[in-house]
């Protein structure tokens, strides 16, 4: 893809067992997506849903990063904002965009699309496009394969019509500000559902609150017995 510096590609990042594990949880547990034709599953969605399959998602996840960091040349500096697992039926495609083309994604600085299956074996249609002054530079995603670029409109891109079968990613975003980061939100929603299974688990053994006052409000040990 040439010399260009803010973009990568990387023919065989996962093994084909690691893209499996990826495309196991997706169909496991992805839900109607945020557009026509497409489904989808958040990092947060699986820790909700099922934290069991996350150390696969997360060890992947780690590889991005790291990948991100050394082609683009920001040791320790750069912050993942975004984790999904997608999948493109029949009709789904995206026009000509940039990654960070609206001001609520202005955070955005690097994408990572990680494709888990192959064009032409297991879907048709799909192709990745990034605009050029020769025309179009075209990308047949394979499984395993992994594409960086920089989410400004340097790389203004689009993905043609899947037409047959299920186009399925991993796409991540990332961003060098802290204050974006995915991980602080997901660990929260980890912290509050760890603490409602085990409000569940507890159940009415806890003592309840007396709120049926202002007094009992204002005396939190006062509790029913
Ligand atoms: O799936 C791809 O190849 C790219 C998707 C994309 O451009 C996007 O989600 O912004
Ligand atoms: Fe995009």
């Amino acid at each position: 893809m040439g010399a260009s510096q803010n973009r990568a590609i990387y023919e065989h990042f996962l093994t084909q067992q690691e893209t499996q594990q990826l495309l196991f949880i997706h169909r496991a547990l992805a839900v109607n997506g945020y557009r026509p034709h497409v489904r989808s599953l958040t990092l947060f969605d699986v820790v909700l849903a099922e934290p069991r399959l996350l150390p696969p998602l997360v060890h992947v996840r780690q590889l991005v990063l790291d990948a991100v960091e050394e082609h683009f040349d920001k040791p320790c500096q750069v912050f993942v904002e975004h984790t999904s697992l997608i999948s493109w039926g029949p009709g789904a495609s995206i026009g000509w965009h940039h990654d960070s083309n609206r001001e609520y994604l202005a955070q955005r600085h690097f994408s990572a699309v990680l494709y888990l299956n192959s064009s032409n074996a297991d879907f048709s249609g799909g192709t990745f496009c990034f605009q050029s002054g020769r025309g179009p530079l075209r990308i047949q995603p394979s499984a395993g394969m992994l594409l960086l670029y920089t989410a400004d409109a340097s790389n203004v891109h689009q993905v043609e019509p899947v037409t047959a079968g299920e186009r399925a990613t991993l796409t991540m975003w990332f961003t060098l500000e802290q204050e974006h980061q995915e991980d602080k939100k997901v660990s929260a929603a980890a912290a509050a559902a760890a603490a409602g299974a085990l409000s569940k688990l507890a159940g009415s053994k806890l003592p309840t609150l007396s709120f049926d006052s202002l007094y009992g409000f204002w005396s939190p040990f006062f509790v029913h017995i």
